[in-house]
């Protein structure tokens, strides 16, 4: 059964407990409890064209948690996200953002998004370090980039495995190391909220598994992690909420071990491995079983 403990009875996406007290973390963390969540969507509503979207979907990460949304292929997941930043508007319900609402959020500092990946490079005639060095814009500004700056770009290459790329043009890269490069523009701004639009499309094992040890990294030192997922992969240990969307609705939440066992059918709906009538491929893994 998915575990379902919300302290608000009314938002059914709210964390039982602070994600750092779930994953057993030393008292050397900051302690989230009191802090507000990263995301806050409250019954939120958005339409493209004249198709409602978003039909009332509530969803909460507490600091240090990492949520993965999932879904069907046209349930709203992109669409919730790109509300959550602002490129959505809402019709209805509201965003908040570390507990400010989103028209006056102004600290996209604390925040590295990783959106959809769609053309290898946008046809943007950028280095490798040119891409990465973007997500400090928002904390330098016009001015600059300082030796603190420089410090975190080498850092985000070197965890991304794109340090020895860093000269050369992003049009000259695959799909897997241009999401690589985008992710490590994400990590260049010292997030304190991850948000990633399907991170694993199109990456291979090894690069996924790159991602998840760095993922790992990010979440033990406090960062919230918000993914739409298709197939948890090697992220599945990382988990702490799957949020599963369904025609613009919040249709089921699953908590740390379920999200752990989920598998998927080829509709891309998850469920329990032990549901009757489960399917045998292992959400996990990718694997039959
Ligand atoms: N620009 C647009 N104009 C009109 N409808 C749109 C637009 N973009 C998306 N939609 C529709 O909104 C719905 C939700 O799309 P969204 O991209 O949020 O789904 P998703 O769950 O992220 O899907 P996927 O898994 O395929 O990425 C879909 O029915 C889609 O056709």
């Amino acid at each position: 059964m998915p575990q379902h403990q919300p302290e608000n009875p009314d938002d059914p996406t709210e964390p039982a407990e602070p994600a750092t007290a779930a994953r057993g973390k030393n008292t050397a963390q900051p302690d989230a409890g009191d802090a507000p969540p990263a995301v806050r969507l409250h019954d939120a509503r958005a339409s493209l064209g004249a198709r409602p979207v978003l039909r009332g979907v509530d969803l909460t990460v507490a600091p240090g948690e990492v949520v993965a949304l999932l879904g069907a292929n046209g349930s709203g997941k992109s669409t919730a996200i790109r509300a959550i930043v602002g490129q959505v508007p809402l019709t209805g319900g509201s965003v908040e953002l570390f507990g400010t609402p989103l028209r006056r959020f102004r600290d996209w500092g604390r925040i590295g998004y990783v959106p959809q990946r769609s053309t290898a490079s946008g046809g943007v005639p950028a280095t490798v370090r040119e891409v990465v060095s973007a997500g400090r814009l928002s904390r330098t500004g016009l001015r600059p980039l300082g030796a603190q700056d420089r410090r975190a770009v080498e850092g985000a290459l070197e965890r991304v495995g794109m340090a020895d790329r860093a000269g050369d043009s992003v049009e000259g890269l695959s799909g897997g190391q241009y999401q690589r490069v985008l992710i490590a523009r994400a990590l260049a701004g010292e997030p304190d909220l991850l948000i990633m639009d399907e991170p694993l499309a199109g990456v291979d094992l090894a690069s996924q598994r790159v991602l998840a040890e760095v993922l790992r990294e990010q979440v033990a030192a406090g960062t919230a992690v918000l993914l739409v997922l298709h197939e948890l992969g090697p992220l599945a240990p990382l988990i702490d909420r799957s949020v599963q969307l369904a025609d613009g609705r919040v249709a089921q939440v699953y908590g740390r071990e379920d999200s752990a066992g989920l598998v998927h059918d080829p509709a891309c709906h998850p469920h329990p491995a032990a549901e009757p009538g489960g399917t045998d491929t292992d959400w996990t893994t990718g694997l039959l079983r």
